[in-house]
């Protein structure tokens, strides 16, 4: 068997085993790990056709073989011949610098050409804004890195990656694009010079506006990537960060302290639950941001499995959960203070549907905000909206 068709067979294997339970690439690992006679290139030949296989979406998923659809997406996802496609299908391979619009179509199956709602079922639910035609090819696309540059240091950055050769571009005045896979922690060993953080996250915080000495309240903090953002736009904001597990709360310690951060309040809170009076007693808050759990649409392009398995759903138990949140979180903000209302989704029920919502049954006024698309340059789609309290 040559080392092609031995690839194939182990990407064939990996997706008929893999149930979208667990991420894919933790999935990957412990796959390898269990095979340690795969080299290096191996694997990443192998992961490369297993993540070819999901960035199909939809399309064509019931009754094209999987070793077919692996190739499939090897043609549509690669930007150059290789030697697998030449192996396997040379016909695609001498067309695989075409732009992915050109390659789907040149395929197609009972002599139907590949469309976007068959690669995303989900067409008719997106929000105001994508462009489906862009939206639906980029997920043949491997996302770029971004890092948000802190403390002025673009020049000190741009000479450490000038001098390992990494090509990058700046998105924006304090946002670097750079290679997915970029090792941005061997090249800028400063951890507190900049921060990995999407483009359309980083322009989400644009909406922020706070005041010194303001109270705010992430209260979906994660790791703390708004807060962070939050807080280099105005470092005498008091800040209290929640979220519904002690361990995601660790991890933003550790995050916080590598950049410099440490007084800030923490709370372990389930917000589908009202927050116990006890908590936070009379005080009430400037601003909240609300960065809400969601399907995560935005980002598929880096987990395409999850478009591959979500099912249309779970979109409406998203909207319930988003509306709880925010309904429990309300009433803790001042009269004339901000809700930041933020999804990576791309579906308008989670985006639109809940600003609407939140307007019609607490009276809050939307003051600005949208879609923010991030397709066409390689980042995830969000969406923020800012609403006052009258
Ligand atoms: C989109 S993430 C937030 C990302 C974060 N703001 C950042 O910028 O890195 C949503 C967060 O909501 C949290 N979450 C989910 N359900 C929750 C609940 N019932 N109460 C509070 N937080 C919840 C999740 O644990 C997750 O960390």
């Amino acid at each position: 068997m040559t080392r092609w068709e031995n690839y194939l067979l182990s990407a064939e294997h990996i997706v008929h085993a893999y149930d979208g339970a667990l991420p894919l690439h933790h999935f990957l690992k412990t796959f390898f790990r269990e095979r340690p006679k795969m080299g290096s290139r191996d694997r990443r030949w192998v992961s490369q056709l297993v993540y070819a296989f999901y960035r199909l979406g939809h399309l064509w998923k019931a009754g094209m073989p999987v070793p077919e659809r692996i190739l499939l997406g090897q043609f549509l996802c690669a930007t150059q011949e290789d030697e697998l496609l030449a192996f396997f299908r040379p016909e695609w391979n001498e067309k695989a610098g075409l732009p992915v619009t050109e390659k789907l179509a040149l395929v197609s199956r009972n002599g139907q050409p590949p469309t976007m709602e068959g690669i995303f079922p989900f067409v008719s639910e997106l929000s105001e804004g994508i462009a489906p035609q862009e939206f639906v090819p980029s997920f043949f696309t491997q996302p770029r890195l971004f890092i948000r540059v802190r403390k002025n240091k673009q020049d000190a950055i741009a000479a450490l990656l000038q001098q390992t050769g990494v090509a990058f571009e700046w998105q924006a005045p304090d946002v670097l694009s750079l290679p997915n896979g970029t090792k941005t922690e061997t090249i800028i060993p400063q951890r507190d010079w900049y921060e990995v953080q999407d483009a359309s996250s980083r322009q989400t915080g644009r909406l922020f506006q706070p005041g010194p000495g303001q109270r705010w309240w992430d209260c979906c903090a994660a790791s703390g990537g708004k807060s962070l953002l939050l807080l280099d736009q105005e470092p005498g904001v008091q800040l209290t960060v929640s979220d519904i597990r002690p361990s995601i709360l660790h991890n933003l310690q550790q995050r916080f302290a590598a950049a410099g951060i440490h007084r800030y309040e923490s709370r372990v809170l389930d917000l589908a639950q009202p927050v116990p009076p006890s908590i936070f007693g009379r005080q009430l808050f400037d601003g909240i941001i609300l960065d809400a759990p969601c399907s995560g649409s935005g980002t598929w392009g880096r987990t395409p499995e999850n478009l591959y398995f979500f099912r249309q759903e779970q979109i409406a138990v998203f909207q319930a959960l988003q509306r709880r949140i925010a309904a429990n979180v309300i009433p803790l903000l001042k009269p004339g203070g901000t809700l930041i209302y933020i999804t990576c989704s791309v579906f308008r029920q989670e985006n639109e549907a809940v600003v609407q919502h939140l307007c019609e049954s607490t009276g809050l006024q939307r003051q600005a905000g949208g879609i923010i698309p991030g397709y066409m340059h390689g980042a995830d789609t969000m969406f923020a909206n800012v609403l006052v309290k009258p």
